[in-house]
């Protein structure tokens, strides 16, 4: 592990509060009747514990994203437009109901949103 060195990462609390905000916007995602069926038989686990990594590394925190290419991993579910939108909107609705400001949550999800090129179908 890295020095902490980032305002915004200790302000939230943390990975103890990205493993939340993840734990909570997965359960929901994975129960959604639009984008559900793209985690079948993929350990809600395995994706909160990376994506919990990867966001702690762009927000600055003390982690080293350990998981698969973005673009090799999404690249054959054909991910669209709309069902990015719907997966950024339980995440966004994760931070507000685990207690994160508003101005937390748009930091945050300007860090995810340039993602969206490696994750979405071209
Ligand atoms: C900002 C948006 C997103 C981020 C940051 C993200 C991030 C990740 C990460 C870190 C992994 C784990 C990589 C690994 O296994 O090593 C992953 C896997 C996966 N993602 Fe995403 N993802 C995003 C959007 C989406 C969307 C919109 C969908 C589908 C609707 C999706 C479907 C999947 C699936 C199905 C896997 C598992 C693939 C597999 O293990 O075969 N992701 N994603």
């Amino acid at each position: 592990q890295l020095p902490a060195n980032n305002n915004l990462y200790e302000e939230i609390g943390g990975q103890q509060t990205l493993s939340k905000v993840f734990g909570l916007a997965l359960t929901r995602i994975y129960n959604d009747p639009i984008i559900g069926h793209h985690f079948t038989g993929v350990p809600k686990s395995h994706l909160r514990k990376h994506l919990t990594a990867q966001t702690c590394e762009l927000i600055g925190g003390p982690c080293v994203y350990q998981g698969k290419d973005m673009v090799d991993v999404h690249t054959d579910h054909n991910i669209t437009d709309k069902e990015f939108f719907i997966l950024v909107e339980y995440v966004q609705g994760a931070m507000r109901d685990i207690g994160l400001t508003v101005e937390q949550e748009n930091q945050i999800l300007q860090k995810l949103a340039p993602l969206k090129g490696q994750i979405v179908y071209r």
